[in-house]
């Protein structure tokens, strides 16, 4: 699997270094003939369908019907994959000082930000892409991806101390966005008319989960780089924190590309970023993956004659997302049943 290749090119500048003098881009990042278009600055997708995860907490006082309904727009709204969710009880505040802090680490020296550097081979630290091959295209990208949970998997040398208040902003957002994660998990079985706990039981209770602060700096070429080649995310649920002003995902929507739980039922959107030349963008992602020696699979109930297994049972999705990525394959075909 790809994690266990060597890195075999090394770059002389780092993609912020490269940004700052405002250069063409190096060819590692020009993207050649991509199997999924050209990069072209379409409009942005959305807005995505709104769903209030609030109606889904035990203490809700909403009515059973306008649950029902709330359920029912979730499972219509999956069929695409992408949502945005109100009702999470995060403040708007806490959520920009979450986005303040990313950006006061993005602008500090490189020298300090290469304290928490990702060692050659690992996924965890910050930095950019892991090369795996001579011929990959490199994202215009790079990060701080930190594992969360378990708690007892955090490696706290890789947590940015400065600037202050950092770790302590990513412990409570984690908290957070794991509580929202457990509430859509508990809310999309439901919509499947499947016992709530039956998706988090399978990816497992010690399921691993990545935060990821992207950074986008701005590029004089958007035209020739993308921030994130096409990809689908490699875990179950990811929650994206956006930014504010600047603009950069785009879905791929009419895709078809499945989850593999769900039988087919909820989509895994393609999606990529591209870039500018006006601002740095910055997003977060949170990633909840399966715990890796779980044998993920359809559930009982949604495989039957109309609607036969489309996916194999398989362990470890990130390594098999992760090797598609690289090289601009999607990951569900290489498990089709
Ligand atoms: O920056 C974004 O909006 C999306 C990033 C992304 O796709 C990812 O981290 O998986
Ligand atoms: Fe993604």
């Amino acid at each position: 699997m790809a994690l266990q290749h060597a890195e075999i090119v090394s770059l002389s500048k780092s993609v912020p270094e490269t940004a700052i003098n405002g250069d063409e881009p190096p060819p590692p990042y020009v993207l050649k003939q991509s199997v999924f278009g050209s990069i072209d600055i379409c409009p942005p997708n959305g807005p995505f369908p709104v769903i209030d995860i609030s109606l889904f907490s035990p203490s809700s006082s909403a009515s059973q019907a306008h649950v029902h309904k709330e359920l029912e727009k979730l499972r219509s709204a999956l069929i695409s994959g992408c949502i945005q969710v109100i009702g999470h009880g995060i403040s708007s505040s806490f959520l920009d000082k979450v986005r303040e802090l990313g950006k006061q680490f993005f602008e500090l020296p490189m020298e300090e930000k290469q304290k928490y550097a990702r060692p050659t081979n690992q996924i965890e630290g910050y930095g950019s892409n892991m090369i795996i091959s001579e011929n990959q295209v490199l994202d215009w990208s790079d990060r701080p991806s930190l594992w969360v949970f378990p708690q007892d998997t955090r490696n706290l040398h890789f947590w940015p101390q400065n600037p202050i208040g950092f770790r302590e902003m990513l412990n409570e957002y984690a908290e957070k966005v794991k509580f929202v994660e457990q509430t859509l998990y508990k809310a999309i079985t439901k919509s499947l008319n499947l016992e709530e706990n039956s998706f988090l039981n399978m990816i497992g209770e010690r399921a691993p989960v990545r935060a990821r602060f992207n950074f986008y700096p701005l590029c004089s070429r958007p035209d020739l780089v993308l921030g994130v080649k096409p990809h689908t995310d490699r875990g179950g649920i990811t929650i994206l924190l956006q930014d504010k002003e600047v603009e950069g995902l785009q879905v791929r929507v009419d895709g078809k590309w499945f989850k593999i739980m769900s039988n087919g039922i909820f989509k895994s959107p393609l999606h990529r970023v591209v870039t500018n030349t006006e601002k740095l963008r910055m997003s977060v992602a949170v990633v909840s993956e399966a715990v890796v020696d779980k044998e993920i699979g359809a559930m009982e109930g949604l495989v039957n004659e109309e609607r036969p297994r489309l996916y194999k049972n398989v362990k470890n999705f990130g390594a098999v997302a992760y090797e598609s990525y690289q090289n601009e394959q999607i990951a569900m075909d290489a498990i089709k049943a």
